[in-house]
């Protein structure tokens, strides 16, 4: 990518990250992840967030800071929103070729800074309303926003030009391309960012819903023009639509969801497989909204991604070795990690002799707090019967009509 410049001294900076990396060392990231920074020129520079040492994510900065005709040394201020180490792990070395540069965060912040870099000098910790005077009509302001998503995390406000530098708020996986903004971008290209969006905000900011809906709330006096995340997109023309998406993300914490259903499933010997084709056959008959995964061959990002938004979540899952198949326990285990309460539940699944799914089923709920409304279960031995198979068919029947009356109006 090039340097890009979004208003009169303000300019976007991206290292891509390539799809053959985990995000988190966990997540994978099918269509690569941006690591953005921005370059606020006043009298002097700011460089907002860095990168890190991860494929040539320092050269790629390098180059289209050299693109700006900008040497380091002319950087007076790095301003670190969050401290998380795909926006600082480069950090040391940065610093070695730039001694002087002054680092801008919050008292937590520098804490991390200390813990993480060894560095303890040149640090101005800064709280909500503090500024910096860049001169020439710039200035920077910072907002304070704990658990968005560490508890370190301010935001960065421009007001002459009303850009918020977000850090991970706002965010999305996938690379960038030169179309980086959305007003840029097609009604198919904001598809894809979208679903980017929800999977980043399931896999990495769920569990912190409610500071952001705080950090929503905090920011909501800020005439806001652009925004400008640390991963994905840069809002220049309609930054309402990302606030409002995630506030929308959010409010999925507490419910009530999408009328969607998730249905993740797993199956040894293809019993359960062939309950799930009449699961899917209801499904697709009574035309809600429904997300398949089969597990283990799916991954858990997509999974996480589809359960965050849906009201409804099918399990089938047979018994291996008086416990539930553990690929299912695995799903439902970072269900509970991530948050994905409150949800309607209907269960089905094989079983050859004692059973033992439902057990750990009812244990993970409980281990978590998953507050689970378990609405039908139809669960049978060996290979499903005709009237196996014709329960099954009612319980989704009425499952959906219980999706639909309590899900998102
Ligand atoms: C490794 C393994 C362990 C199992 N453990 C149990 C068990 O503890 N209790 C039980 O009732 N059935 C158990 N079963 C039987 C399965 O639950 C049964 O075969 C079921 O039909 C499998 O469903 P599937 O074909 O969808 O995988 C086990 C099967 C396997 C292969």
């Amino acid at each position: 990518m090039n340097a890009k410049q979004l208003s009169p001294g303000i300019w976007h900076l991206a290292a891509n990250i390539s799809k053959d990396n985990l995000f988190e060392g966990l997540w994978p990231i099918p269509h690569g992840v941006s690591l953005n920074s921005y370059i606020v020129e006043g009298a002097d520079i700011a460089l907002i967030d860095l990168v890190r040492e991860w494929e040539d994510a320092p050269k790629q900065l390098e180059t289209q800071l050299k693109e700006l005709g900008l040497e380091f040394n002319r950087i007076k201020y790095l301003i670190l929103n969050h401290l998380e180490p795909d926006h600082t792990g480069w950090l040391a070395n940065f610093k070695k070729r730039n001694p002087h540069i002054e680092i801008v965060t919050t008292k937590k912040g520098a804490d991390l800074v200390r813990e993480f870099y060894f560095i303890e000098d040149n640090i101005r910790v800064v709280k909500t309303g503090d500024k910096i005077d860049l001169g020439d009509g710039k200035t920077l302001e910072f907002y304070e926003v704990p658990n968005v998503h560490w508890p370190e995390t301010m935001v960065t406000y421009e007001p002459a030009s009303g850009t918020l530098f977000s850090c991970d708020a706002f965010g999305s996986y996938g690379s960038l391309t030169e179309k980086s903004c959305d007003c840029e971008l097609s009604e198919k290209e904001h598809e894809f960012y979208e679903f980017e969006s929800l999977r980043y905000y399931a896999n990495i900011v769920a569990s912190f819903s409610t500071f952001v809906e705080r950090a929503i709330k905090a920011l909501s006096d800020l005439e806001i023009k652009t925004i400008c995340p640390s991963h994905g997109i840069v809002w220049t023309d309609r930054p309402q639509d990302i606030v409002e998406r995630y506030a929308r993300y959010a409010s999925y914490y507490k419910g009530p969801c999408e009328p969607e259903i998730t249905l993740i499933w797993g199956s040894m010997y293809d019993n359960t497989a062939y309950a799930t084709d009449a699961v899917r056959d209801v499904l697709l008959e009574s035309g809600i909204t429904f997300h398949e995964y089969r597990v283990p061959e799916q991954d858990i990002s997509h999974i996480l991604a589809h359960a965050w938004k849906s009201q409804g979540l099918i399990l089938g899952m047979p018994t291996y070795e008086y416990h539930m198949f553990p690929p299912m326990a695995h799903v439902i285990d970072m269900m509970g990690r991530k948050h994905v309460k409150g949800r309607k539940v209907f269960w089905y699944g094989s079983f050859g002799w004692s059973g033992g799914a439902e057990k750990e089923l009812n244990s993970l709920i409980e281990q978590h707090k998953l507050g689970w409304d378990i609405t039908g279960k139809a669960d049978f031995r060996g290979r499903p019967t005709e009237e196996d198979i014709e329960k099954i068919k009612q319980g989704v029947r009425d499952f959906i009509k219980t999706v639909m009356e309590s899900a998102k109006k």
